[in-house]
């Protein structure tokens, strides 16, 4: 018997417009997951956070239909059972200045439902997780950016959550975190799916198992790696194959919009 497969994620025709805009900021997007580590990629104001948002209930569905993990988002209601089976880490997270690392975190975990008796262990595993163990009593007011980030990331993952959404997780980071950043996606994709956005192509191309291009709120690319470089036009900007695949994407959309 062939596996079973768990669909994760299901839009068809999904459109999103904000209150009091002319046109929708996210316009017939199709998707179908059922695991993988995912890399939205697209220009300033393409519509990443926008579809982010929509995927984890904060924006809400236009018109089409939107499922995720069973749930389907047009539905009325609280969705405390979906919530606590997705972490999501959005560009500009809040956070109490004051709260030591640990506190945030475990702050994370209860939002999330944890059983009280599991959140001190849980907190702890994700913190050494995203390596900021030696940091744990530090306020998150007094980490530099990228390693607020990282406790963001560990507020994200604290529950062991099914699907994980990432909005742009490494921008702040230096070097040697984004690499650390990326064994710890490659060490959690096995159990559970990834969404990320990024504007930063290496990432894209350690992390990624499928990748969307999106531009103008349209999905213009959904596909491998190898496949976005196979997109290369002759004469494309870009530093590498990978680069130039998605300039030719783009490029490919706007001559054909002209
Ligand atoms: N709250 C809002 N109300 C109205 N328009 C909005 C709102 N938030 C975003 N937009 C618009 O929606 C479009 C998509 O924005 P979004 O932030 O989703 O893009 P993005 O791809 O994440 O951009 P970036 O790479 O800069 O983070 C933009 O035109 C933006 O101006």
């Amino acid at each position: 018997m062939p596996p079973l497969v768990v669909v994760v994620l299901s839009a068809k025709d999904l459109t999103v417009q904000y209150n009091g805009t002319s046109s929708p900021q996210i316009q017939n997007f199709n998707l179908e997951l059922d695991g993988g580590v995912v890399a939205i990629v697209g220009r300033n104001g393409a519509g990443k956070s926008t579809l982010l948002r929509t995927l984890v209930g904060i924006q809400k569905v236009g018109a089409g239909t939107l499922e995720v993990l069973g749930t389907d988002l047009r539905s009325a209601g609280p969705k405390y059972d979906l919530l606590s089976r997705i972490g999501f880490l959005p560009q500009d997270f809040g956070y109490v200045p004051s709260f030591t690392v640990e506190e945030f975190v475990m702050y994370g975990a209860w939002l999330k439902r944890l059983p009280r008796k599991h959140i001190p262990i849980a907190a702890r595993d994700a913190i050494e997780q995203v390596g900021l163990g030696s940091a744990c009593n530090t306020r998150v007011g007094k980490l530099s950016g990228g390693m607020r980030r990282r406790a963001g990331i560990a507020q994200a993952i604290v529950h062991s959550p099914d699907l994980l959404i990432l909005d742009e997780p490494t921008s702040g980071l230096d070097p040697e975190q984004r690499i650390s950043f990326r064994e710890l996606i490659r060490s959690i994709q096995a159990e559970r799916c990834v969404i990320l956005s990024s504007h930063l192509i290496e990432d894209v191309r350690a992390l990624a198992s499928r990748v969307l291009v999106l531009d103008a709120g349209k999905n213009l690319f959904d596909g491998t790696v190898p496949e976005l470089e196979g997109q290369e036009l002759p004469n494309a900007p870009g530093d590498s194959a990978l680069e130039r695949g998605y300039t030719s994407v783009i490029a490919g959309n706007r001559a054909a919009d002209q």
